[in-house]
């Protein structure tokens, strides 16, 4: 039997880190072998098992990425923006698949991750699960069928720890909604509406985020026009089915070639 792919997690503490922990864990595909931790916080030097509240993995968290990175044959980074551009460029040196699924990535950021997909494999999405995926494509299809009478709105709600809007997934709709119309999302963005703003333009796409409480994540995508209204829905409310999607990424990059992928690539649902 072949060995199985060796998988690092980084952020290993946060919401999404432990959840992808245990998907590693419980998978017969994949094999943990490291978590990473930002230097300073409280895991760091200490077996992960035990700081998850459970028995001993022999896996000590660091916060020295590249070592880590160096033993493994996938890199799974739920993290911040500025922490995922520099594990762009190490997993790239250590040849490891890399599966961002951070969030909030600035157009310089983006650029980075760009440089670093000339080395390595590198599958990025806002959102992994297989239901935000689809629901993209249905929104770019409705979009291509109507004209800009229709007004598009995107709304997204997540819990109060969130730290970037709008949403990556809502950003991702509202990619999906701007290509159907044939137009650059750039152009015809309205985000956050407050104050005398005026009337709203036609053609332009709306984004307003929603934090509260513990909302796993929520997005609809409206369609306006005179006298009726086109909703489509996606409701999250479990987040493994974020780490399953990455954990499915992880494995598919195993024999691809360097370059960027999404997860329409993943699950099969590209042009
Ligand atoms: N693509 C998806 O399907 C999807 C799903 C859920 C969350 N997300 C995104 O994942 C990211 C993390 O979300 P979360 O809710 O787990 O946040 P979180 O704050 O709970 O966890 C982030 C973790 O990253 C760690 N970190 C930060 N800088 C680091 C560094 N330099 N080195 C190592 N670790 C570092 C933090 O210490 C923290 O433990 C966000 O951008 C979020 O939007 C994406
Ligand atoms: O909890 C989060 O943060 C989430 N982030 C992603 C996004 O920005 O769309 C996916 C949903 C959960």
């Amino acid at each position: 039997m072949t060995e199985k792919p060796g998988v690092v997690v980084t952020g290993a503490s946060g919401r999404m880190g432990q959840m992808l922990v245990r998907e590693v864990q419980k998978s017969d595909r994949l094999k943990l072998v490291g978590a990473v931790e930002r230097s300073g916080n409280d895991w760091v030097g200490r077996d992960l098992g035990l700081c998850m509240g459970g028995t001993e993995t022999g896996i000590t968290v660091t916060d020295d990425a590249l070592e880590a990175f160096a033993r493994a044959q996938a890199v799974i980074d739920f993290t911040s923006p500025a922490a995922t551009v520099g594990f762009a460029e190490l997993a790239a040196q250590a040849r490891a698949v890399h599966v961002i699924g951070t969030t909030g990535l600035s157009d310089d950021d983006l650029r980075k991750i760009h440089v670093a997909a000339r080395h390595a494999v590198i599958v990025r999405a806002g959102n992994m699960s297989l239901g935000v995926n689809l629901l993209t494509r249905i929104t770019r299809q409705v979009a291509a069928a109507l004209d800009a009478d229709w007004d598009i709105e995107i709304i997204e709600s997540h819990h109060n720890q969130k730290v970037d809007a709008p949403s990556g997934t809502a950003l991702m709709l509202g990619e999906a909604a701007a290509e159907g119309r044939g137009v650059a999302l750039s152009e015809v963005s309205d985000r956050g509406r407050d104050g005398i703003t005026g009337k709203r333009e036609r053609g332009h796409i709306g984004f307003h985020a929603i934090r509260g409480g513990d909302v796993v994540g929520e997005h609809e995508v409206i369609f306006a026009t005179a006298g009726e209204r086109i909703v489509l829905k996606h409701l999250a409310s479990d987040r493994t089915l974020f780490a399953r999607g990455a954990l499915k990424a992880a494995l598919w990059g195993q024999d691809k070639a360097p370059g960027e992928y999404d997860m329409l690539d993943v699950l099969g649902l590209g042009d």
